[in-house]
Formats: C-alpha cells, sequence, structure tokens
C-alpha cells in the first residue's frame, strides 16, 4: 500500500511544506486573539521577555568573568588591597544577574499559567463553534463519511491542537529573538561564525521539513483506518452495544481487526520514525561537528589574546544556547505540520457550505388545502431513485397510512415531508405553498413527529419529553398532559422521583426502561407539539403489547380527529382504520385506497392482510 500521488493539502516539495506549516498559524493567532485579548497580550509579552533575556544574562556573565579577572589582577597589584572595593562591581553584576535570571523564570511561569487558562477557553470555544456548526448542517452533510469523519477529528482534537500551534508558534518566536540577539552578539566576533552556527543547522533543517511532510500525508490519507479504529472502540466499550458484543462473542474477532490496523499504521509508522531519526542523527552529527570546530576557534583566539576569557565564556554559552533554540525551532516546525493538519481538518469543517433554510412563509396560500405530493421523486446523495413520482393529497381531518415492504421508501417519504431532504424531482406543498418556502419554525411547530430510531435521551423522563417543544421543555404540566396520551403516565408516576427520575445509565441513579416504555416516551414527546396538525408516527408501536397498542390507536384517533395523521405501520390491525392506505414498493405507489377497497382489489395489500390474518387464526 502506497498513498496517493497527491492529496489536497499535501506539499509537491519540501520547501512549500515548510512554507505550508504556517497556513494556519494566523488562523490560530486570530482565535486566541477572539478568545482572550490580555492573554493574547501577556502570552507576546513574555515571549519576547523570555526570549530577549538569555542573550542579556549571557553578555552579563561576560562581564562578570572579565570582572573577576580585572578585580583579581587588581587586587593582586594593590599595596593597599580593599576587598570589598574589588567585589563591589562584580558582586553588582551577579546581582543584575540573578535579576534577569528570576525575570526569564518569572516569564516562563507567566506563559505556562497563560498557556493553561487559554488551553481550557480555548478548547471551549473551538467546541462551541463545531457543535453549531454541527447544528446548521443538512442530514445528507451528516450522512457523508467524509465530513462526519472531519466532525469527529475536529472534536476529538479541539481542546489541544489550536493551542499548540500557538504555542509553537509563540516558541518559535520565542527562539527566533534568541537567535536575533545571539545574532548581535556572535556577529562582534565573526559574521563566519554565525554563518557555520546556520550552516550546521540547515541540513537538519532541511530533513525535518522532508519528514514532516512525509508524515503529515501519511496521517491525512489513513484516516478512514483510524475511524475504524474509533468505531471499533466504541462498540467494544459502550453499554448499548456490549450486550450483543458479549452473546455473539465478538470481543476477541473485533480486538483482532483492531489490533490488526493498528499494527499496519505502527509498520508505517516505524518507517518513517527509523528514516527520520537516522537522518537526523547523521545530519546532527555535522551540527555537533560545527559546534566543536566553533569551540576550537573561540579557544584559539582566546590564547592568543584576541578575547578575553569573559568574552570566550560568552561566546561559548552563545553558541551553545544558539544550537539549542535552532534545534527547539526544528521540533516546534515539525510539530506544527500535525497541528496545521488539524486546523486545516478544522476549518475544512467550519467552512463547509451550509444550505440556506431561506423560506419565510408562516402560512400558506390555500390555508386548509393541506399535503400534496406532485409528482416527487427522490435519490439519496449518489445513489438510485428510492422514491418515484409519489403523488397524493391529504387533508386536514385526514389519516393516512403507509405500508410496504422493508426498504419500499416509507421513511424517507416522511423525511421528505419533514424536510429534513428535498425531493430531486416534483414539490412538495403545504397549504398550497412549497414547502422550500416555510419558514423552518413555522413548520416545525405545525408537525409532530416519531421516528422508528428516537433517541434516547440521558436525561431526566419530564425533559425527555419536554424535548418536543423547546418552547415548554420544563413546563410540567404540558409533560403530563404528552404523556397521558402517549400513555406513559402510568409508570411515570409510578417511578421513584416521578417526572425527576433519570434515565439511561450514563448517570448516576439512571434507571433504564423497556423497548416498550421507551417508545411510549418517544410518541409522548410528539404529543408536546399541542399546536401540531400533522402528526407522523413511524412505527409507533413496534414494542408494544397488544392492549397498550389498541388504547394508543385508539387515543390517537380521538387526538388526530381534525389533523393530519400520518402512520407508518406493518401491523394491519393499526393501518386498517386510515382513511387513506399507500401500498409502496420499490418506491412506486401501486395501491391506494380505504381498507376494504383495497381488500375488495385484491391486489398486494389483500395477500399481506390475508397473510397476517391467518397468522393469528
Ligand atoms: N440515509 C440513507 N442514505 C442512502 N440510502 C438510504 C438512506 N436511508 C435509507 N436508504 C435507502 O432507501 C431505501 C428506502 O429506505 P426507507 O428507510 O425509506 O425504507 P422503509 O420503507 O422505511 O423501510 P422499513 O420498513 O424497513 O423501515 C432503502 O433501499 C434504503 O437502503
Amino acid at each position: 500500500m502506497s498513498p496517493p500521488p497527491s492529496s489536497q493539502t499535501s506539499s509537491s516539495s519540501p520547501l512549500s511544506g515548510f512554507f505550508g506549516v504556517f497556513r494556519y498559524s494566523r488562523r490560530a493567532l486570530g482565535l486566541v486573539w477572539e478568545t482572550s485579548r490580555w492573554m493574547m497580550l501577556g502570552l507576546a509579552l513574555c515571549t519576547l521577555v523570555a526570549g530577549v533575556l538569555p542573550a542579556v544574562a549571557a553578555w552579563v556573565g561576560q562581564l562578570i568573568v572579565d570582572g573577576v579577572v580585572s578585580a583579581m589582577e587588581a587586587h593582586q597589584a594593590a599595596t593597599d588591597p580593599n576587598l570589598l572595593a574589588s567585589i563591589t562591581p562584580v558582586l553588582t553584576l551577579v546581582g543584575i544577574e540573578a535579576v534577569i535570571i528570576g525575570f526569564i523564570a518569572l516569564a516562563q511561569r507567566g506563559l505556562a499559567a497563560q498557556q493553561s487558562l487559554l488551553r481550557a477557553l480555548l478548547g471551549q470555544k473551538v467546541n462551541v463553534m463545531i457543535l453549531e456548526k454541527a447544528g446548521q448542517l443538512s442530514l445528507s452533510q451528516f450522512e457523508d463519511s467524509e465530513l462526519y469523519d472531519q466532525l469527529t477529528r475536529a472534536r476529538r482534537e479541539a481542546s489541544t491542537r489550536p493551542l499548540a500551534l500557538v504555542n509553537k508558534t509563540f516558541g518559535l518566536l520565542q527562539n527566533a529573538i534568541s537567535l536575533g540577539s545571539f545574532a548581535v552578539l556572535l556577529v562582534q566576533f565573526s559574521p563566519w561564525a554565525l554563518l557555520i552556527l546556520v550552516a550546521g543547522a540547515l541540513p537538519v533543517f532541511i530533513s525535518e521539513a522532508k519528514f514532516s511532510g512525509d508524515a503529515f500525508r501519511l496521517f491525512r490519507w489513513r484516516s478512514p483506518q483510524t475511524r475504524m479504529q474509533i468505531y471499533l472502540e466504541t462498540v467494544l466499550a459502550r453499554e448499548d452495544s456490549i450486550k450483543e458484543v458479549k452473546l455473539f462473542g465478538l470481543e476477541g474477532l473485533f480486538l483482532k481487526r483492531y489490533r490488526d490496523i493498528f499494527t499496519q499504521l505502527f509498520a508505517e509508522d516505524r518507517r518513517l520514525t527509523l528514516r527520520r531519526e537516522s537522518w537526523g542523527f547523521l545530519l546532527g552529527l555535522l551540527g555537533t561537528l560545527t559546534f566543536y570546530a566553533a569551540y576550537a576557534w573561540v579557544v584559539i583566539e582566546t590564547i592568543a589574546g584576541v578575547l578575553t576569557l569573559g568574552q570566550m565564556t560568552m561566546y561559548l554559552m552563545v553558541f551553545k544556547q544558539g544550537q539549542a533554540a535552532l534545534s527547539a525551532s526544528l521540533t516546534a516546525i515539525s510539530g506544527m505540520y500535525e497541528d496545521n493538519l488539524y486546523l486545516s481538518n478544522l476549518y475544512e469543517y467550519l467552512e463547509q457550505p451550509v444550505e440556506s433554510e431561506n423560506g419565510t412563509l408562516t402560512q400558506g396560500v390555500l390555508p386548509g388545502d393541506g399535503l400534496r405530493f406532485e409528482h416527487v421523486s427522490f435519490s439519496y446523495p449518489g445513489g438510485a431513485d428510492v422514491l418515484h413520482d409519489i403523488s397524493l393529497h391529504l387533508c386536514p381531518g385526514q389519516s393516512l397510512a403507509l405500508v410496504g415492504e422493508n426498504g419500499s421508501g416509507k421513511t424517507t417519504l416522511i423525511k421528505l415531508l419533514t424536510r429534513l431532504y428535498h425531493p430531486t424531482q416534483g414539490r412538495i406543498l403545504l397549504d398550497g405553498s412549497d414547502l422550500r418556502d416555510w419558514s423552518t419554525q413555522a413548520l416545525r411547530e405545525r408537525t409532530g413527529v416519531i421516528f422508528q430510531d428516537f433517541v434516547r435521551y440521558q436525561l431526566q423522563v419530564g425533559e425527555n419529553l419536554g424535548v418536543g417543544d423547546t418552547y415548554a421543555f420544563n413546563d410540567q404540566e404540558r409533560w403530563q398532559n404528552a404523556a397521558r396520551h402517549g400513555m406513559a403516565d402510568a409508570f411515570i408516576t409510578n417511578m421513584a422521583s416521578g417526572y425527576q427520575t433519570q434515565l439511561g445509565r450514563w448517570f448516576k441513579n439512571g434507571q433504564e426502561l423497556s423497548g416498550g416504555q421507551w417508545q411510549k416516551i418517544a410518541l409522548s414527546r410528539a404529543y408536546m407539539r399541542e399546536n401540531a396538525d400533522i402528526l407522523v408516527l413511524d412505527e409507533p408501536t413496534a414494542a408494544m403489547d397488544a392492549a397498550a397498542e389498541a388504547e394508543i390507536f385508539a387515543r390517537f384517533r380521538e387526538h388526530s380527529r381534525d389533523k393530519m395523521a400520518i402512520l407508518i405501520s406493518h401491523r394491519f390491525s393499526t393501518v386498517r382504520s386510515a382513511d387513506l392506505i399507500l401500498v409502496i414498493d420499490q418506491g412506486h405507489i401501486i395501491e391506494r385506497g380505504t381498507h376494504e377497497e383495497l381488500l375488495a382489489t385484491a391486489g398486494r395489500y389483500a395477500k399481506l392482510f390475508q397473510l397476517q390474518a391467518a397468522g393469528y387464526k
């Protein structure tokens, strides 16, 4: 397996790869600026102090050594030596050096404190940005695996990457300032010394740029495998899947797959790491060689009397620290590739175009006309048509039942009706106006839906109902009303803390419900929308006992007397009383009529009904 020849963010040469590192630094800095200006300024100040002061300390160090040498000479030569007078200037310099070192320590502490606070603030800010964006994405965008991948990666590293990039950018800046100030000192010795320092580090620098580019591409290219690993972790360690994993004995199988992916990824990592470190070592030797060449040069010049002892000490220190600053910069740069990768992923995700829902209608042009599908066809992105030429009309006060085999397109029809997707052909009208022209808010208020795969929120029971209408999220009276309609009231009041009982197993004292009880909760949730005149129940009673089911439908009919009710069910006992029954087969409406009419035509419906009725005999 070899990485693809080119990828969107890949770099064509080590040099362009190197400059690519800085692409997102500006944006990361912008993020920090928005998060806290004061801390950003504080970071800049501390960086400056921590960058400049080491050179100043080296320079004061030189003054101390030279001061000591001349004080020793003066002291020995004096006829009436005064120790205090000899040591005072040197001790003053030692004091100044101590103060400088104190300031460096203060600047470093300041950096650490601000970084730690910014990490928390920035993590929260980026997480909120990611989640806000998630709220704007359409369902089809969510179902796009590439986008989902971006979202997952963005969330996993939200709290660390932006700050890491900022820290490294500042670190680089700090080292650049240090190097600049060392250069000022070094140039006084010889411009050649400066050149030697840079030339010694250059080969490592270029090899780092190349290998970081390789790591960058590898990371991005292998993301499907990483996603599979994340998925396997979820399946193996989540309470909602562990039951089946245990019963089917899947632990070994899935763990093997998990390990295999790791082994494969690790082999690639190892290859890259070994190459990177071997080259790093060989080229790093060049740096060491130049350092000792310069060392020898400085020593010779000192013995020859061109340099003082203090200058020798200073130049050696400057050389050593200069090399350390250079190698720290290299490390920062290679780390920045990875941070850059994260931020490119984050911004690609944040910049995903969102479909603008610019409808504004709160009322249709023909109030009371109800719902119309006009020659509606639909295919999921990249797929074939799953609904073909669907036309129907549903008036207020009427009920519609959808019947059909698994995968025939019933739920898809509901997704179109609730505008989670738009038809690829034809149009859907509510009260004479195209659904696209309706305001999202108005549409939401008019529809109460329960899907087969409703959500089991790990919240309190009451809140599980409240989510059905955010305006009444905490309204206890409305909870109770809805629960009575959905037949959940009886078992909720029997629970230890009634409507305040925590549901699910994720939190302390959480209580788990049976499948049927959950379904009653979901049903009650749909009833929270009191003003909704379109009620959609997709398999609402599959997990309920027969008595509950009969009662649920009696109540549903009562509740939806003047509304439009749409029901999907595989149970004919619940379907038969609908005003209109549509039989859907592979996305086509193949039969339509009332129960009696459909029986009389003796078609698919009649056959399926008799099949089911025979089962009960
Ligand atoms: N998100 C999706 N992306 C792509 N194809 C999908 C998606 N959801 C469903 N499909 C496909 O669309 C077709 C219709 O699915 P749909 O869920 O509407 O069937 P259904 O009639 O509700 O089935 P069931 O009775 O099993 O609930 C199926 O072939 C399914 O594979």
